[in-house]
């Protein structure tokens, strides 16, 4: 079954048509990932999935027109994680994650005692035990990122939508980050979809890939079916190779240009 499901959708921005009728189909318990060069409208497709713009078209979230969903069922269903949130600087880290809980809540809006115990697993699995007191203004980028995905985690919807997720982060912490992601699509189900600039990266944790450009979607597979040097030349303008990572995945590098003959050397 699929999780979300979207079809023939078409996003307009300040009358500026965006998507043309799009489709995507993501199976419940897998990770999908949305590629294309600056401007495709992979924000866009997502902000769209998470029912946060006006679309045309249809989009299903766990079996159910996200449209119609009021914000607080729909909270339940999925998690958004924006490319740029807001984030208010005098609120603390455990403040702002504990927010995660919200579409929980009862009527009164009192946490449990069960509700604050997921916020501190939350902030425990991204590193950010320590920073629970720390306002949000004092933190770094790459701490500030995890700051959000601990809220997205906090709020324990079956469906994580992830615009780049990593951009802000160190080595280490974009590994941490995707395979604690992956971890919890293994263990509990979870669906996620992503959006992800590092397409190697896409190649190693998602199950399917969609290459968006212009607003269309050119290509959707596997990483070897996607992500293939004349394809990546054509739609991002670069000059890749691209290799396999001895397990059928593949590692998509950027090269330099050959020096011409005659050149300086
Ligand atoms: N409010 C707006 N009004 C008009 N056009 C907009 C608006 N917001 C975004 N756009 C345009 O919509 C297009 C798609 O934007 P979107 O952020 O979805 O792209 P993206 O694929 O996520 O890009 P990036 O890789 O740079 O993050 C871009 O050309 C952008 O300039």
């Amino acid at each position: 079954m699929s999780a979300v499901k979207a079809a023939g959708v078409r996003v307009a921005l300040d009358r500026k048509p965006i998507l043309h009728g799009v489709d995507l189909a993501v199976a419940a318990g897998s990770w999908h990932a949305v590629l294309g060069p600056n401007g495709a409208g992979k924000s866009t497709l997502l902000r769209a999935i998470a029912g946060i713009l006006p679309y045309a078209g249809e989009i299903q979230v766990g079996g159910q027109d996200v449209a119609r969903l009021a914000a607080k069922h729909r909270a339940r269903l999925l998690a958004y994680v924006p490319q740029q949130p807001q984030l208010p600087g005098d609120m603390t880290v455990g403040e702002y994650v504990r927010l995660g809980r919200t579409p929980h809540l009862g009527y009164l809006g009192v946490e449990s005692r069960d509700d604050r115990a997921v916020a501190e697993r939350a902030l425990h699995r991204l590193d950010l035990a320590g920073f629970a007191a720390r306002r949000l203004g004092a933190m770094s980028g790459g701490e500030r990122q995890r700051v959000v995905l601990a809220r997205a985690l906090a709020q324990q919807a079956g469906i994580l939508l992830l615009d780049e997720p990593t951009t802000a982060l160190d080595l280490g912490h974009q590994q941490q980050v995707l395979d604690l992601v992956d971890e919890l699509r293994a263990t509990e189900g979870l669906t996620v979809v992503s959006t992800l600039h590092d397409l190697s990266l896409a190649a190693q944790y998602a199950d399917e890939l969609t290459l968006l450009v212009g607003g269309e979607a050119v290509a959707r597979g596997s990483a070897r079916e996607v992500l293939t040097e004349q394809r990546v030349a054509e739609h991002y303008g670069a000059r890749v190779r691209v290799f396999d990572d001895g397990e059928g995945r593949p590692v998509v590098h950027l090269t330099r240009p050959r020096p011409s003959p005659g050149g300086p050397n």
